[in-house]
């Protein structure tokens, strides 16, 4: 399947790939599983931050005073998708701790594998925000398309979701659901197996950074 690549992007730099390689392996330990999702989640975040707009500012170096560059006023809004999300949001923290954090609480029923929402809060001014949607995994796509909608119903206008791992009926089912949303991921793997996990995948990822397989 060929994606819009103004809307689609792959992160295929070595560390991101060598990272999740061992993020995939089943015998990395609960304890750097959740590491490396901090870790993927950063540099996933410094790509989908690239085209933020910088403005001039004056600094007083030791030395002299000159005219450097800083972000121009953006807002940042993280959310993570319950739970499995909330492995990427310190991640992307790093970069910017200013970031307000909503939540959007969902698990998939097993049965039918459409998400059920719990939970949903974000952060005033909302419309003002750059919205990053997490999420380590995209299978059919109802999980982070039902945030997306919930985002757009609250007036978010830039929205842009970050995941690890995707399929591509999830790639595409977003990218058609939403013309104006970004998807970053780390992977586009084969396919949905007939539970609706992804092939060949890293699991459940909620179960592998809580320890609660
Ligand atoms: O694209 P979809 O088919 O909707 O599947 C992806 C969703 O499934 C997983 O969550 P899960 O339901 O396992 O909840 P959890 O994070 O609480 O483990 C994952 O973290 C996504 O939210
Ligand atoms: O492969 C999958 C699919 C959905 N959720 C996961 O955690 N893993
Ligand atoms: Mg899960």
């Amino acid at each position: 399947m060929e994606f819009d690549e103004n809307r689609f992007k792959v992160i295929d730099h070595p560390l991101v790939q060598h990272k999740l390689s061992i993020l995939r392996d089943k015998n990395t330990v609960t304890k750097d599983f959740r590491q490396l999702v901090t870790e993927l989640a950063m540099l996933e975040g410094y790509e989908a931050m690239r085209d933020f707009p910088l403005e001039d500012c004056v600094v007083e170096t030791p030395l002299e005073t000159a005219t450097f560059k800083r972000v121009a006023g953006k807002k940042v809004a993280i959310i993570p998708i319950l739970r499995a999300g909330l492995g990427m949001v310190d991640g992307i923290l790093a970069l910017v701790p200013s970031a307000r954090v909503g939540h959007v609480g969902m698990y998939r029923d097993p049965e039918t594998h459409e998400p059920v929402q719990y939970y949903c809060k974000f952060p005033p001014s909302i419309e003002d925000r750059t919205c990053l949607i997490v999420d380590p995994m995209l299978a059919t796509g109802g999980s982070l398309i039902a945030a997306i909608k919930y985002l757009r119903d609250a007036g978010a206008k830039d929205v842009r979701a970050l995941t690890i791992v995707s399929s591509p009926e999830g790639v595409k089912a977003v990218l058609d659901y939403d013309p104006n949303v970004r998807l970053y991921t780390c992977a586009l793997d084969r396919e949905l197996n007939d539970a609706a996990y992804i092939l060949p995948g890293l699991g459940d990822a909620g179960d592998r950074i809580y320890g609660t397989l």
